[in-house]
């Protein structure tokens, strides 16, 4: 059986970009994207393409090629459910935010609802793709909700993990390190995987489609984000020491990432990892580690988490600190609020923890981010509820550029690596700070000698150069 028809169930930052990319390599299969979020689905299907609701460089233009002909997005989730012969599950797992497991599990609910849903109105046998990252044995989960509640049809169960970072998506599909498939090792389910890895080979090197059973490849995709989080926190951990001792953690970066053991890739120190991913994987896999009591394990993990957040807080101190001691009706301006480059994601972005230890200080900030919008940010504030939303909209602008954005401010403080925020007037920036004008690098991307040589104050992080 070749696949024809495909459903993907989550219009979200995984689900549109896969399966416009599946859509552009296999015109022979009819893709239909579903979503619950109304708003989404039209975004989504918007004849102006600067409207998707994913920012995602050179997906516009796959889209275009690809929407209705072989890719549509529909609110009708049933129909794209009967009409398939596999259907991926790409919904949200976020955090649980109540009961058993508060704060740390991954909360199944929305995967629960979509096992039901298939399993309600499926009267044909369905091949089921895990695309969302789950907790290691959720397949098990999802076959017994299928094979108790459906009508009597047969499903195979395969988890195939997304591997793909944001603002690198289209490139991450087209050309990825590998595609991961884990399926039963029975005669059915080495069935169900010959079509998946039939649908990649249409533009992945076969070398590259790996196969592993159900369990590992679900635990590998928990296993590949502790690993990059926790490079970063390494990183991070030595920005700090870098700081105290005069080393400077760029050079260090260089020279350890020039040891192929280590590899120079993802060891770029920052204010902090942020995006929907690497605390809420961790935090899953260190609930999963608690679960079967080895809490040693449990507590290594953590660790990593517990790190990114004093790099967050730790930013902001130094703000404080280095303005005397005080940033009360002090004006920042942020540059930059999505959780790194080339995204308009705000998904636990360190901005907005930076943000709201500066508002505790009475700050005023004003924001500029080339791809995130007003509404966004206060809802991003808000959701914290650590003052109330007037208070917010008092205390904090988003303006839509970054020259009106700086005008009065008493300090600079970059949140995101946007390329554009390089090549600035920083001339112009300085004549229209007040004085002494200070800039706060969390990104590291600024010319300190440059910058200096105007005038401003300089921290960048894990420079070892202190503001003078
Ligand atoms: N964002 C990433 O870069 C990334 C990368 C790899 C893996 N993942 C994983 O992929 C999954 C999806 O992430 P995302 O960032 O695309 O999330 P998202 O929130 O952007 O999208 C999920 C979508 O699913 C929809 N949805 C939820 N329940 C539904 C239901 N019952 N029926 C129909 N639609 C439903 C939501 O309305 C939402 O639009 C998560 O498990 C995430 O961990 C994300
Ligand atoms: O050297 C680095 C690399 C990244 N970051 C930060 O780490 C966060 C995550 O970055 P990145 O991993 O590039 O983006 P994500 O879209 O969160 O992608 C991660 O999470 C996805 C969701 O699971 C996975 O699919 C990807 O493989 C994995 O890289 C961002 O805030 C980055 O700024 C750093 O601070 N320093």
């Amino acid at each position: 059986m070749a696949i024809k028809n495909i459903c993907c169930i989550g219009a979200g930052y995984v689900g549109g970009p896969t399966m416009a990319v599946i859509a552009q390599k296999c015109p022979d299969i009819n893709i239909t994207v579903v979503d619950i979020n109304e708003a989404r689905i039209i975004a989504w299907n918007d004849d102006d393409l600067t409207k998707l609701p994913v920012f995602e460089p050179g997906l516009d233009s796959i889209v275009r090629e690809t929407r209705g002909k072989n890719l549509f997005f529909s609110t009708d989730v049933d129909a794209a459910i009967d009409r398939a012969e596999m259907i991926f599950i790409s919904v949200n797992t976020p955090t649980k935010t109540y009961g058993k497991g508060k704060g740390m599990a991954a909360d199944l609910k929305y995967i629960e609802l979509c096992a039901r849903q298939i399993a309600k109105i499926s009267k044909n046998d369905k091949i089921v793709v895990e695309k969302s990252t789950l907790p290691v044995r959720t397949a098990s989960t999802i076959k017994s909700i299928l094979d108790n509640t459906g009508n009597n049809v047969k499903y195979q169960i395969l988890s195939n993990p997304e591997f793909l970072a944001e603002g690198t998506a289209v490139e991450d599909l087209l050309q990825p390190d590998r595609v991961l498939i884990g399926g039963d090792t029975t005669i059915e389910g080495e069935r169900a995987v010959a079509e998946l890895v039939d649908i990649y080979s249409n533009w992945v090197p076969k070398e590259k489609i790996l196969t592993t059973n159900v369990w590992s490849s679900e635990l590998s995709k928990l296993t590949a984000n502790a690993f990059l989080a926790q490079r970063v926190s390494s990183i991070n951990a030595m920005s700090v020491i870098c700081e105290r001792t005069g080393a400077d953690v760029y050079e260090v970066a260089k020279a350890i990432g020039m040891d192929s053991r280590i590899g120079s890739k993802f060891l770029k120190p920052s204010v902090g990892f942020g995006g929907s991913c690497f605390q809420k994987d961790i935090l899953n896999l260190v609930y999963i580690a608690k679960s079967y009591g080895l809490d040693e394990v449990a507590n290594y993990w953590e660790g990593v988490v517990e790190m990114n957040n004093y790099q967050k807080n730790r930013f902001s101190d130094k703000i404080i600190t280095t303005m005397y001691n005080t940033v009360s009706g002090k004006k920042i301006t942020f540059f930059g609020w999505a959780f790194k480059k080339d995204t308009n994601d705000t998904r636990e972005s360190p901005a907005i923890q930076v943000a709201d230890n500066l508002l505790n200080e009475q700050a005023q900030i004003s924001v500029f981010d080339p791809k995130v919008d007003q509404d966004q940010v206060y809802k991003d504030l808000n959701l914290l509820n650590t003052r109330d939303p007037e208070t917010n909209l008092k205390l904090v602008k988003v303006l839509e550029s970054p020259y009106e954005a700086i005008i009065g401010s008493h300090a600079v403080a970059i949140l995101t690596e946007w390329e554009e925020f390089r090549h600035y007037d920083w001339n112009k920036i300085y004549e229209s700070m007040l004085k002494p004008a200070f800039v706060f690098d969390g990104r590291g991307i600024v010319d300190v000698n440059n910058l200096k040589s105007i005038g401003f104050s300089v921290y960048k992080i894990g420079a070892g150069n202190p503001v003078n």
